[in-house]
């Protein structure tokens, strides 16, 4: 007759035609207010904490790391430190079968399973308290029996709360039902319930979202639709939906769209759609304060928050901030407002701001971009594959300049330059920070700038293992020229256990700007190495003659005739999601190389 108190929102979804339904409540009975062990207690209440049952909702809404409070007191746990707050309504409700006597108070749901009497009168011994905490409920609902086919009225059979829990890196929605056939009951606990729920303010009740159709096998939509919109309609959250059209749509919505309607903007995609959606949004903040992004300007922050919902073929964003790649983690995180600050780069190029984003990456996997790019018409994993052991068939260093100024609190820990010549400080400069600058200048296979872990199937550490979400820095991962073999090695460390990092040849940074300059113009031919000697149509040079240079920006493929300039800004947005310094899944072996 009743559900299990587990089920999850995609069952109660898909039972929707069935027996059970879950509808807010239509308040068409008085309120009551005769709760007797309310009053009885009230009675006896100083002055003071009246003053405070008054305030049914938490001061403050921060909420606490969902690890901290679902690790420590999970439902069930012996009550040992019952929370002395006030009681603010008492009653009985069945919860897994079983009648208990149930009290809410400001901060938590309360239950005893109530015991018959023993024929002596004597109170058992062994009754013992459950509770959940109510920052964990982001829906409560009215439940109802109706036929096959019945879209309004139906018996009613209680409450339901649905909670956000987390299993090891994941969170996921649980269902617990409160049965009481009574409506009088069930109005009142449902209007308290949903005052100290609406009062949780961070949570956002209305997004605007962004769905990039075509992202890795084109099943953005469908993920949105069946995974995540149940969600936000369950915790009545609004979602004002955009499906992207082009490349550039969302930008061009952001750019003109009124954010004051929404609470936070959310994005259903890869990592290129994440990085337009960041780009958009922080683009929109300048433009809004009058900042002049044609100079070396400080940017300030975006205006809202964004949720990024994995449906890419890398999702290195989403899994560096949600530990995980799944679009359920994502979505409550985004329902229950869990915020995390994150660290930005700008990349500027000749005095002109190109894009802000979170990476960069020059030589080997510039490279291997713009290969696959030029393949298309290949699947995306095929052609990723492709591009990257033809890269590696013709592997050659770039010949550039490096300039680097070293994050502030780092400066004490850097390593001297030593796969390429240390070239000078750069000085006759007027400004402290100028002085500061180091140079190095050589031929590098790789060149990563990272301001966020960068955490992928193929790198479960991160590509840039050492920098944080939100340090205020950025990792230079420079990697010198080495043997084919030996950077394969280093490679192939980043899906094992080993520190990617031990090769003479490789020289890692905290740095909060970078300064790339290539010193060879002569264009990118793709040309044929020792190893492989065949050259066929599709081999034609990656860039043109005209000398510029393939970036691999976030994913995207920019190319650039000169020096790029990268800066870090600290905390420059914010995300939705937890700082998950590792993920704890077992780290998944790279099959590429
Ligand atoms: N309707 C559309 N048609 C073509 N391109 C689009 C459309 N909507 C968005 N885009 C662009 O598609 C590009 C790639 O999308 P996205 O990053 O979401 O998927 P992906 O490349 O499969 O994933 P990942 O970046 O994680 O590897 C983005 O730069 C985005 O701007």
């Amino acid at each position: 007759m009743f559900e299990s108190p587990r089920k999850s929102v995609k069952v109660l979804k898909s039972r929707s035609e069935s027996q059970e339904e879950l509808h807010e409540m239509q308040l068409v009975y008085p309120m009551r207010s005769d709760d007797r062990y309310q009053k009885k207690k009230k009675k006896k209440q100083p002055k003071h904490k009246r003053e405070k049952r008054a305030v049914l909702v938490p001061e403050t809404c921060a909420e606490e790391s969902p690890a901290t409070v679902s690790e420590k007191r999970r439902i069930g746990e012996k009550c040992s430190a019952i929370s002395t707050d006030d009681p603010i309504v008492r009653g009985i409700f069945k919860i897994e079968k079983k009648s208990c006597d149930v009290v809410l108070t400001a901060t938590r749901l309360i239950w005893t399973q109530i015991q018959p009497e023993t024929p002596t009168g004597e109170s058992d011994a062994r009754r013992h308290e459950e509770y959940l905490e109510l920052r964990e409920v982001f829906a409560v609902k009215v439940k109802r029996r109706r036929s096959i086919g019945q879209q309004t009225g139906g018996t009613l059979l209680g409450l339901t709360l649905f909670r956000c829990v987390r299993k090891g890196p994941k969170l996921k929605d649980e269902a617990l039902h409160l049965n009481n056939l009574s409506a009088d009951h069930c109005e009142v606990w449902f209007k308290h319930l949903k005052e100290i729920i609406n009062g949780y303010q961070d949570r956002p009740k209305s997004l605007k979202v962004f769905v990039n159709p075509v992202s890795h096998r084109k099943e953005a939509y469908q993920l949105y639709r069946d995974e995540v919109a149940p969600l936000f309609k369950l915790a009545d959250v609004k979602a004002d939906v955009t499906v992207t059209q082009r490349k550039g749509h969302a930008l061009s919505v952001l750019k003109e769209c009124k954010l004051d309607d929404y609470d936070g903007v959310v994005v259903v995609g890869g990592d290129g759609s994440v990085a337009e959606v960041v780009h958009g949004l922080l683009l929109r903040a300048q433009m809004d304060a009058g900042r002049d992004t044609d100079s070396i300007f400080t940017p300030v922050r975006a205006a809202l928050p964004l949720g990024v919902i994995p449906a890419g073929s890398t999702d290195i964003v989403a899994c560096s901030v949600h530990g995980i790649r799944h679009p359920v983690t994502a979505a409550m995180h985004i329902i229950m407002g869990h915020h995390q600050a994150v660290d930005v780069c700008s990349f500027s190029s000749q005095g002109q701001l190109l894009r802000f984003g979170f990476s960069a990456m020059f030589g080997f996997g510039g490279r291997t971009l713009a290969l696959a790019e030029r393949h298309r018409w290949m699947p995306p994993s095929q052609r990723r594959e492709f591009a990257m052991i033809k890269s590696l068939a013709n592997l050659k260093p770039e010949d550039c300049e490096v300039s680097f100024l070293l994050q502030k609190q780092a400066q004490g820990t850097t390593q001297e330059p030593k796969c390429a010549e240390k070239v000078k400080d750069i000085g006759g400069r007027s400004s402290e920070e100028d002085k500061e600058w180091q140079t190095v200048q050589g031929l590098f296979l790789n060149i990563s700038i990272m301001a966020i872990p960068c955490i992928c199937s193929m790198a479960p550490r991160g590509l840039a293992p050492t920098t944080r979400l939100d340090n205020g820095g950025m990792a230079l991962i420079a990697v010198g020229n080495t043997s084919k073999s030996e950077f394969i090695k280093h490679l192939k460390r980043y899906s094992s256990v080993n520190n990617e990092f031990s090769f003479t040849f490789v020289e890692t940074h905290s740095v909060q700007a970078v300064k790339l300059r290539p010193r060879f113009r002569g264009g990118w031919a793709d040309e044929p190495s020792e190893e492989n000697g065949e050259f066929d149509s599709k081999n034609r040079p990656i860039i043109s003659s005209e000398g510029t240079y393939p970036w691999n920006i976030d994913g995207d493929l920019l190319e650039l005739p000169s020096e790029l300039l990268i800066r870090v800004h600290p905390q420059l947005i914010t995300l939705f999601g937890v700082n998950m310094e590792e993920t704890e899944e077992s780290p998944i072996k790279c099959s590429c190389i």
